[in-house]
């Protein structure tokens, strides 16, 4: 299968699934994040703000800023870069690129990227060697290029999850996945 079409298989295998189903998986994925030590060690984490068909991250992130930590979301700003902006709590949200929900809070300098210490990934399907397949548009293997030393944790549904990722050179690799089991 090519990327494309592995793609258009993960959808319909999420398609099996009500969304209440996908809510319990996420929250077993988000129970194995919080017991993570490399979560628990960090103090500033790259995360994402869940789409629907993705592994739920909203009620978590909020927990983390109570927590004391500095969380950071992407923003998409054309069509090929993001940047990021710190997330404080719901009020920062405001409706991005995508219908993703981005925050419109401080913007975080490229010139500190090296202080985040933890990456949380969202895939469309990840392989046991840490091979991601994204949504195709390349934002997080350029992003990812300009922060060398993250810990990269991918994060998906079990039923994600591929033997092999056809993988080219520009892809990432993530150190490590995670799933709901
Ligand atoms: N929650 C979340 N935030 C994120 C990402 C992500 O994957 N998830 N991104 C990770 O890159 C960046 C945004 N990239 C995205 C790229 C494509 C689509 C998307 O919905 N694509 C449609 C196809 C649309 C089209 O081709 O025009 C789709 O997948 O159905 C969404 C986000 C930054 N923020
Ligand atoms: N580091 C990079 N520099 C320039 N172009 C890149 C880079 N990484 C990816 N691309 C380009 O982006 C496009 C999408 O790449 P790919 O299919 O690997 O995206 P993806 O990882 O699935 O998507 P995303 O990261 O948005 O979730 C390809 O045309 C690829 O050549």
């Amino acid at each position: 299968m090519n990327k494309q079409e592995l793609r258009t298989e993960i959808r319909n295998r999420k398609r099996q699934f009500t969304q209440a189903q996908l809510g319990e998986l996420s929250l077993s994925i988000i129970m194995q994040l919080k017991k993570s030590p490399h979560l628990r060690k960090a103090q500033t984490i790259l995360l994402y703000y869940s789409l629907p068909d993705e592994v739920n991250t909203h009620e978590w992130i909020d927990e983390l800023v109570a927590e004391g930590k500095k969380v950071l979301l992407p923003v998409v700003t054309d069509g090929e870069n993001m940047i990021l902006r710190e997330y404080t709590g719901k009020k920062d949200l405001k409706e991005g690129n995508f219908h993703i929900l981005e925050p419109s809070g401080t913007l975080f300098s490229e010139k500190r990227y090296g202080e985040i210490e933890v990456g949380i990934i969202p895939g469309m399907s990840f392989d046991d060697k840490g091979h991601r397949l994204g949504r195709g548009k390349g934002y997080y293997d350029r992003f990812l290029e300009r922060v060398p030393s993250i810990y990269k944790i991918g994060v998906c549904y079990s039923f994600q999850k591929e033997s092999l990722i056809p993988y080219e050179k520009h892809d990432k690799v993530m150190d490590e996945i995670i799933t709901d089991i």
